[in-house]
């Protein structure tokens, strides 16, 4: 029986600096914030550091960066759009993973991956340029098996499944019908030699189910059901309820792929 890596799980902590913004007083601290879920057994931070700066300010990216090298063995990722500000970032900070996000300046929310062939022209050069930095690129994407060989052949380490479609089908009939798509993408994706992350709109409702149905996904990054909950349970709670999700799904996987 193959045993698979347990799912990583990334907070994004975007809403916290969301929460802060409307107010001078620096509270809530997303820093704190950060060091709570780390402290609470968080795999790693995840940042969305959006030209606008309506949440993560730049400030936050750097002091977030020196909080995570006190953290070996969390990682730090930064999303975001190559062709925007996300590269100087990248440059500066060196995190583990950088997540290319295809968002336009004031889009209201990550809602769609890249499409291959048209974006791999410029993707490619920014890309290799992650990669001779030393920082794994993680692209965006649609649960679209067709896409997985192209998102590959222009140099990436993984893709990010969007699970917007599959979390809005979740509490309905088509539930199954989203799952098998997922599978498909992350089979395809595995076969081209990419690794799995996932992640928009996970929440404790549907997290389990995705990785009972999803093979080998990596990482899960969670940012606005994961901060709604800690304004109920607090981060270490939290953080602690997303882990046995976690543990609850591939559990799950681990007994279908025994059957
Ligand atoms: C790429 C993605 O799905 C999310 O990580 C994104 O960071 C959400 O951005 P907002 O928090 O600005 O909605
Ligand atoms: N890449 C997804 C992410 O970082 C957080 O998305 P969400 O949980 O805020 O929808």
């Amino acid at each position: 029986m193959t045993t698979h890596p347990r799912t990583a799980l990334s907070v994004n902590v975007n809403k916290v600096a969301l929460v802060r913004n409307t107010r001078h007083l620096g509270i809530p601290s997303v820093l704190r914030a950060a060091q709570l879920c780390l402290e609470a057994g968080a795999d790693g931070i995840t940042v969305h550091p959006r030209p606008d700066e309506r949440h993560i300010r730049a400030q936050d990216v750097y002091e977030l960066a020196e909080l995570l090298g006190q953290w070996p063995e969390a990682e730090f990722n930064i999303e975001g759009n190559p062709t925007h500000n996300l590269m100087e970032f990248i440059r500066q900070v060196r995190p583990h993973q950088a997540t290319f996000v295809p968002d336009s300046v004031g889009q209201f929310t990550s809602d769609h991956g890249w499409n291959f062939p048209q974006d791999a022209e410029r993707l490619e050069p920014l890309i290799q340029e992650c990669r001779e930095l030393g920082v794994r690129v993680s692209l965006f994407m649609d649960p679209i098996p067709e896409q997985m060989a192209a998102a590959r052949a222009v140099g990436a380490d993984r893709v990010e499944l969007y699970t917007e479609p599959y979390a809005a089908a979740w509490a309905t009939p088509q539930r199954s019908d989203q799952l098998a798509r997922y599978r498909l993408a992350a089979q395809a994706a595995i076969t081209a030699g990419l690794g799995v992350n996932a992640g928009h709109d996970l929440n404790r409702d549907n997290l389990a189910d995705f990785l009972a149905a999803v093979p080998g996904v990596l990482e899960v990054s969670i940012g606005h059901a994961l901060i709604a909950d800690a304004l109920e349970l607090g981060y270490a709670d939290t953080v602690t309820a997303y882990q046995r999700c976690i543990d609850q799904g591939m559990a799950e996987r681990a007994l279908s792929e025994r059957r």
